[in-house]
């Protein structure tokens, strides 16, 4: 037996005997039937209805199709819920009451339990369309009558309704049972549609919320290159609302050459343009991809977008080139460290370009955050970057960046430099005395016009970028051994801040950072005797805040008690007793770097942080000995 499909005569009339024994078993009374036959509440009627609603929207206009060819008079049409609950009923006002006289209404349940064989409760069992003709019925008072009965099926085929129709015997047809079992083919074929409608509106509803709630500017093109949908993002960033309908080159600067991105997708990632939008220059990163049909066919083309300056506020984010020192952060009370600060606090208020002068490991990039931090460009970027330590061939392309194609192996797109990141925000330009010559004439005139041109690019970038400068080097000795350029000098000695050697600063300064850096790496921290402190305010600190800081962290590791004493802090004896002669010194300095390149194993980083130096300081050592 095949579910949903008529049976056989042989097969449906075995099927009825098979109900009628059940119903004399189960002791149906077949002239007062069951009397406990359930019966919603009206309001229960009501909610079933509801949850049916789909059902009964399909099925009542297929139920005046019906009278087209019955007479209403004659036969009664139900639409039964897959529980055996008659929802609706319809005929003639004469029919409906004697209807009414068998239970047949809305609210009874017909199945085999409640009222024996009929052709319901038939169909619900067996699922398929069943024609029960007089005394086929169990109950006597339905002899005189012939029903037909389909099931009309769901989602996977599971059972959701039955359509009855019923009338006497001398009428009826096994015509009858086509036309019911056609109808319930139509009306899921139609609830299908209904489903797949309602499947589409919601998917359309989700797709539209992704697109107007995605953080990333979207355009939606059709294959002519005219613009269907922008999403909310995309109309922020561009300032430009009513963009639809309207061609893409509307978007001076933004080209789009749909053919290529067919046969080249690569090419069409992560792309820089830069758009004229109300007179302004808009820079974007965008990637274009094509949409297709199934079949193959180009529909149109989806371009995601953000705006350049998101992007590196992103990188920087991740590359943790962010500024995170603070005035607050900086510890010192001496006359000259407050007069530091007090400037720097003043140079924050205004975009003048800072010279920061002090000896290595005095904390000029601190100093260089704090500035930023304190000033308007706070949210932007802060871009370092140590002009001494990176190959002249290379900080060209460093500061100023290249465009596509400029040498081989280029990356795509080119490249920003580091004047562009930091457009909006600040650069700091660590030890600038030590950048090489041909670039300082390159440096001095990005500060004359506010423009830099990528390698290999024949239009400047505007830059915005607040400029600060620091360096160990006395920049006037510098410019005396020509190794400075004077022109440049003056353009970075707008606003100079000397910041002070550690041995300057007294026990005081020296007293509080050794305690801040204790605090910074221990949870509990042991105290220093008063030889160490004795010890601490009369080293030269050559290497400044910075070998204070490696000095307290490696005592920690050495101290196992409460007390910090002179041997943990691995310092040598006061100057005094060191050899003083020039000569003498450079020898020790070189012989410390080159029994600690060797402890290291040659490992820079390591050697520096042993040394209490920067890397920088360490390359220019070694260069400097020609090591
Ligand atoms: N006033 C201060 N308060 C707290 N920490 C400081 C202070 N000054 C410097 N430091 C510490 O000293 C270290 C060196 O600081 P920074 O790198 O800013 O020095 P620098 O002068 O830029 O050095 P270089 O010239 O070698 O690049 C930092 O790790 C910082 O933790």
């Amino acid at each position: 037996m095949k579910q949903g499909q008529i049976l056989g005569v042989d097969e449906m009339r075995r099927q009825i005997e098979l109900s009628h024994r059940r119903s004399t078993v189960r002791g149906i009374d077949p002239i007062l039937r069951n009397t406990r036959q359930a019966l919603l509440s009206p309001a229960e009627l009501k909610a079933k209805r509801q949850d049916n609603g789909d059902l009964l929207d399909v099925l009542l206009p297929q139920f005046e199709e019906f009278y087209n060819f019955l007479s209403p008079n004659e036969f009664v049409i139900a639409a039964v819920d897959p529980d055996g609950y008659i929802l609706h009923i319809e005929g003639s006002s004469n029919l409906i009451e004697n209807a009414a006289k068998r239970n047949c209404i809305p609210g009874y349940r017909w199945t085999e339990k409640d009222v024996g064989t009929t052709a319901i409760a038939l169909c619900l069992k067996l699922e398929s369309p069943i024609q029960l003709i007089g005394d086929e019925h169990y109950c006597r008072q339905a002899h005189g009558l012939t029903s037909s009965t389909a099931p009309v099926f769901g989602k996977d085929r599971k059972l959701i309704g039955i359509i009855a129709v019923s009338g006497p015997s001398d009428k009826a047809h096994p015509h009858t049972l086509y036309m019911v079992t056609t109808a319930a083919r139509a009306a899921e074929q139609q609830l299908r549609v209904l489903r797949r409608n309602k499947e589409l509106a919601l998917n359309v509803r989700f797709l539209d919320q992704v697109i107007a709630t995605s953080r990333t500017g979207l355009i939606i093109i059709n294959s002519g290159k005219q613009i269907w949908r922008v999403n909310r993002r995309g109309a922020e960033i561009l300032k430009m609302d009513n963009l639809e309908g309207q061609p893409i080159s509307s978007l001076k600067g933004l080209k789009i050459d749909l053919d290529d991105v067919q046969t080249r997708p690569e090419s069409w990632v992560n792309k820089e343009s830069r758009l004229k939008i109300n007179n302004q220059t808009l820079t974007l990163i965008h990637t274009v991809q094509l949409v297709m049909s199934p079949e193959g066919e180009r529909l149109g083309a989806l371009i995601t977008f953000s705006e350049v300056k998101e992007i590196y506020r992103l990188a920087d984010t991740i590359a943790g080139t962010r500024a995170h020192f603070t005035f607050d952060s900086l510890v010192g009370s001496c006359p000259p460290f407050v007069d530091a600060l007090n400037l720097a606090k003043r140079a924050a208020s205004s975009d003048t370009t800072v010279l920061l002068q002090g000896e290595t490991g005095t904390g000029k990039e601190l100093f260089a955050q704090a500035i930023h931090n304190l000033s308007d460009r706070s949210q932007n970027a802060f871009v370092p970057i140590n002009c001494g330590a990176i190959p002249a061939n290379l900080l060209e392309s460093e500061l100023f960046g290249y465009v596509e194609g400029t040498f081989t192996g280029a990356s795509k797109g080119g490249k920003p430099g580091k004047f562009e990141l930091a457009n909006t925000g600040t650069i700091l330009l660590d030890e600038i005395g030590d950048m090489p010559h041909k670039m300082q004439v390159k440096l001095l005139r990005v500060l004359q016009t506010g423009e830099v041109y990528r390698i290999g690019a024949d239009k400047p970038v505007k830059i915005n970028t607040r400029i600060i400068a620091s360096t160990h080097v006395n920049l006037l000795e510098a410019i005396r051994e020509g190794r400075f350029r004077e022109d440049l000098y003056y353009r970075l000695n707008v606003f100079p801040i000397a910041i002070p050697a550690l041995n300057k600063r007294g026990p005081e300064d020296i007293l509080a950072l050794s305690a801040l850096f204790l605090a910074e790496n221990a949870d509990d921290p042991p105290g220093l005797s008063q030889d160490a402190r004795d010890l601490l305010c009369s080293h030269p600190w050559p290497g400044n805040v910075r070998e204070l800081e490696n000095c307290m962290q490696r005592a920690l590791h050495l101290c196992e008690g409460k007390e910090l004493r002179p041997e943990h802090l691995s310092l040598s004896p006061a100057p005094a007793d060191r050899p003083t002669q020039a000569g003498t010194l450079e020898e020790m300095n070189r012989k410390m770097i080159l029994d600690t390149l060797e402890a290291t194993a040659h490992n820079m980083a390591r050697t520096a942080k042993i040394l209490g130096i920067s890397r920088a300081t360490l390359y220019r050592k070694l260069k400097q000995y020609a090591m």
